[in-house]
C-alpha cells in the first residue's frame, strides 16, 4: 500500500504537486492519469523519497522510503528507463542492485528470463533500444521480488508485443496481491490495463475512482438509432418523453434513453431500424473531458483560413477564464506545432 497525505511539492513559484491525498492499494492495477506537467513523474519521485515534499507525507508499507532496510524488497520502481550505467552490462548492472540489497545471484537470471533479455545479458545498455532499456528497467524493479510495483511510463518505446506483455505481468503482479501503481500517457492501453484510476491536473487530485465509474461520470452515453423514417421515429421519442438529436450521418442520438425501450417504442410504432445501439465514451474521451480545465499547455491547429485554433476535445468545457486566447488582429500567431502556456 502508498499512502499520500497532502503530499505537496513547490519548486520555486510553482506548485508542482498540490495538497495530494490517496490510497494505492493492494491486489489491483492502479492507473496514475494527468496531462503534461500535472505532477505525476514529481509525486511518484517523492514517493521513492528522490525529492523531498515542501509539505505533507508518503508512506510505503506504514514506512517512509529511507526508513526500508532494503528497499528493493518493498517497493520496485521504474522512472527513467535510461538511468542505468551504458557500459555497465546488462547482468552486472543487476548484480550490483541485488547485492546491494541482500538478493542472491540467481534472481538475476530470473528476472532477465521474465523480461526476456537473457540473450543480451552480457551485452551493454548503451546499445540497448528504447524497449530493451524499459525491459531492463522492469527487470531491475522485479528484482527485490516486492510487494509494491511503480512504474512511470513503462509502455514508452515497446512495440505491440511488448505492450502486451507488460498489459499481462502488470495484471498478474496484482492478482498475486501485489500494489500496482502505473502512469501512462496511453488511455486506451490504460484502459486495458487498469481497474482503479487517479487522476491528477496541475498537481491537484480530480479522481480517485474505478475505471467504469470515472467513465460513466465524465463521459456521455447515447443510444444510437438509425432508420429510413427519422422523422417518424424522431416524432415517436418526442413522444415518449426523449429528446433525440440528430447526429453528422442523420442518425438519431438520445442522451438518457435506454436502447431496449427505444426499440420497443419502434416496434410497437412500426418503424423500421436499420441501426440501435449504446455508445459508451471511451476512457480518452472521459479523461480529455475531466482535465480540459486544468491542461497546462495548449496545442494550436491551423484552421482553414490560416487562423490557429484550439484543439478542444470534443464535448470538453472551455477551460477557467476561456481556452487559450485565440491571436488577436495584429498579433502574429503563434508558430506551428509551438504549445502555449495558458494564461501567458
Ligand atoms: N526539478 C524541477 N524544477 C522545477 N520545476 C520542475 C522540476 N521538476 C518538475 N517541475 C515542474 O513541475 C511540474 C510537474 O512536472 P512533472 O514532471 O511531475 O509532471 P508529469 O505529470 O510527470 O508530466 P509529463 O506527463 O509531461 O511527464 C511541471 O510544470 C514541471 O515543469
Amino acid at each position: 500500500m502508498i499512502e499520500l497525505e497532502d503530499l505537496t511539492k513547490r519548486y520555486g513559484d510553482k506548485l508542482a504537486v498540490d495538497g495530494l491525498s490517496f490510497t494505492v492499494r493492494p491486489g489491483t492495477v492502479t492507473g496514475f492519469l494527468g496531462p503534461n506537467g500535472a505532477g505525476k513523474s514529481t509525486t511518484m519521485r517523492m514517493v521513492l523519497g528522490l525529492d523531498a515534499p515542501t509539505r505533507g507525507d508518503v508512506r510505503i508499507e506504514g514506512k517512509h522510503y529511507g526508513e526500508l532496510r532494503e528497499p528493493l524488497n518493498s517497493i520496485g520502481a521504474l522512472l527513467e528507463a535510461k538511468g542505468v550505467h551504458g557500459g555497465r552490462r546488462a547482468y552486472d548492472h543487476l548484480l550490483c542492485l541485488a547485492q546491494s540489497n541482500g538478493i542472491p545471484e540467481r534472481r538475476v537470471g530470473e528476472v532477465l528470463e521474465m523480461v526476456g533479455l537473457q540473450e543480451v545479458a552480457r551485452k551493454r545498455p548503451k546499445g540497448f533500444s528504447l524497449g530493451m532499456g524499459q525491459r531492463l528497467g522492469i527487470a531491475a524493479a522485479l528484482l527485490g521480488d516486492p510487494r509494491i510495483l511503480m512504474f512511470d511510463e513503462p509502455v514508452n518505446g515497446l512495440d505491440p508485443e511488448g505492450i502486451h506483455w507488460i498489459r499481462n505481468l502488470m495484471q498478474q503482479l496484482a492478482r498475486e496481491g501485489r500494489t500496482v501503481f502505473v502512469s501512462s500517457h496511453l488511455m486506451s492501453e490504460m484502459a486495458q490495463t487498469a481497474e482503479h484510476l487517479v487522476v491528477i491536473g496541475q498537481g491537484k487530485l480530480l479522481a480517485d475512482t474505478s475505471m467504469s465509474q470515472f467513465i460513466a461520470e465524465n463521459s456521455r452515453t447515447h443510444v444510437r438509432v438509425r432508420t429510413p423514417e427519422p422523422e417518424r421515429m424522431r416524432d415517436v421519442l418526442v413522444e415518449a418523453g426523449l429528446r433525440p438529436v440528430t447526429g453528422g450521418d442523420g442518425a438519431l442520438e438520445v442522451d438518457g434513453g435506454e436502447a431496449p425501450r427505444i426499440g420497443e417504442l419502434a416496434a410497437a410504432n412500426g418503424v423500421v431500424l436499420h441501426e440501435l445501439s449504446t455508445q459508451r465514451a471511451s476512457l480518452e474521451e472521459a479523461f480529455m473531458r475531466l482535465t480540459a480545465q486544468s491542461v497546462e499547455y495548449h496545442a494550436y491547429a491551423p484552421g482553414a483560413d490560416g487562423t490557429q485554433l484550439p484543439q478542444t476535445p470534443p464535448g470538453a468545457a472551455p477551460p477557467p477564464g476561456g481556452a487559450a486566447p485565440p491571436p488577436q488582429p495584429g498579433q502574429a500567431p503563434p508558430a506551428w506545432g509551438e504549445d502555449w502556456k495558458r494564461g501567458r
